[in-house]
């Protein structure tokens, strides 16, 4: 797969009728082994996530080399560097070009004033970072902007109750993606650590974590691409196995944003059933604390003409790749436009009466697996040639095998 260059993609000939073990979530999983690491690895995991952003943070968590290369899994990069400081590990960490382009000086100073000694390698204020030491210095107070990215919250959380004098983290700015600060504060929880979230400060004193089992659920954002198929398809019934009704993960509010797109969520034994039900002709989602469901839900309104307002999604422009920008880009191969209409506002709306092609579509993907996700079920509605397929391993490597199962036709370009 490494090598392929292309898949195109056709759609199946019936009715999609399928049941899919999703991957489990790498939020989940990449948290569970930093606790895990934590308590010297004494802790049972199960159901791990077999994405690269896990697999990446399981091996560096035991790889004796000085550099950690993280590639372009952003909570691997965010997670270890609170854990490297703490542990005085002395590492250098890197990663993609792309995620040297990411920023982590938020954190970087906040475990500054915890008395870590981290320089930057190439560029202020971005990876690569040397990490050398913390030297505990007393401080137990902190002010951290929660508008830019929560890891870097979930971060300095996790490393909390090994500090001396715990933590009290002042949140500041508009927080987004609260729900990831949530599944860090309730993952800790399970491993014993108590903790408080009053308006907008968290606070963690000083405790040990307790070895425990835990089971990583499936991943939500994985989800998201078939409640995709769902909506597009004429007729469909899927089953994704391994989701909870309650759910550790933001990216469940998936369900809710898409039954009136068209599709129904009905929570069975193992997992949740999918069934197509009535569309609106106009909605608005805040994406400010799932923003990896934007993609998904801009390229569904767009193939069925069903006016979308956009807000919370600046922090896009940070991710794998400009998102943004992306989707603007591809978005308007299939006839229509993302753009924003007011502060931080976006809008995604047709420009004409798409037609589909006897060609292909080509989607470019921009080393980012949402955007090769968020475009495939377009094959729905006319053929899709997508570009650099493998970028899906960061969070779902099965993705391919996956729609194969359920009648697409894909075939190597
Ligand atoms: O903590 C996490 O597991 C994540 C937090 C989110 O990032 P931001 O907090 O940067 O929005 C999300 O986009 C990312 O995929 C996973
Ligand atoms: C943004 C994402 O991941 P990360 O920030 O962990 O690289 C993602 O998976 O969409």
């Amino acid at each position: 797969m490494s090598d392929i260059q292309s898949l195109l993609l056709h759609k199946p000939s019936g009715n999609i009728q399928t049941s899919v073990l999703l991957p489990a979530s790498k939020s989940e999983s990449n948290r569970a082994l930093i606790i895990d690491a934590l308590t010297n690895h004494q802790c049972t995991l199960q159901n791990l996530s077999e994405a690269r952003d896990t697999q990446t943070m399981q091996r560096l968590l035991h790889s004796q080399e000085q550099t950690l290369d993280v590639i372009d899994a952003g909570t691997t990069m965010r997670f270890l560097t609170a854990y490297v400081a703490i542990t005085n590990k002395n590492k250098i960490l890197t990663g993609t070009a792309r995620m040297c382009e990411r920023p982590i000086s938020i954190l970087v100073d906040a475990l500054r004033s915890l008395g870590a000694n981290i320089s930057y390698l190439a560029k202020e204020g971005f990876p690569p970072i040397h990490i050398k030491s913390l030297v505990y210095n007393g401080v137990n107070e902190l002010a951290i902007r929660g508008d830019v990215s929560s890891q870097y919250i979930s971060a300095l959380l996790m490393i909390a109750p090994a500090l001396p004098g715990g933590l009290k983290l002042k949140l500041t700015g508009h927080v987004g993606s609260k729900p990831y600060i949530q599944m860090t504060l309730k993952q800790m929880e399970h491993f014993g650590i108590h903790s408080q979230w009053n308006d907008n400060i968290i606070s963690i004193s000083s405790q040990t974590y307790k070895p425990a089992t835990f089971w990583v659920e499936s991943d939500w954002s994985a989800a998201s691409y078939w409640y995709s198929i769902v909506a597009l398809a004429e007729d469909a019934a899927i089953e994704l196995r391994g989701l909870k009704p309650h759910s550790l993960q933001g990216d469940s509010a998936i369900a809710g944003i898409m039954e009136p797109l068209g599709v129904q969520s009905t929570f069975v034994e193992g997992g949740v059933r999918l069934t197509k039900t009535a569309t609106v002709e106009k909605t608005s989602v805040d994406f400010t604390h799932c923003p990896d469901l934007a993609q998904t839900v801009a390229v569904i309104c767009a193939a069925k003409n069903i006016h979308l307002t956009l807000t919370g999604i600046e922090s896009l422009k940070i991710k794998e790749t400009d998102r943004v920008k992306a989707l603007q880009q591809e978005l308007s191969k299939f006839g229509a436009t993302l753009q924003e209409t007011g502060k931080e506002v976006y809008e995604v709306t047709r420009i004409a009466d798409w037609q589909p092609t006897a060609q292909p579509v080509t989607v470019e993907t921009y080393d980012d697996h949402r955007m090769a996700m968020a475009f495939a079920p377009l094959a729905l509605l006319q053929d899709v040639q997508i570009m650099h397929p493998q970028v899906v391993v960061k969070s779902y490597p099965r993705f391919w095998q996956d729609l194969k199962q359920a009648g697409f036709t894909i075939t190597e370009n």
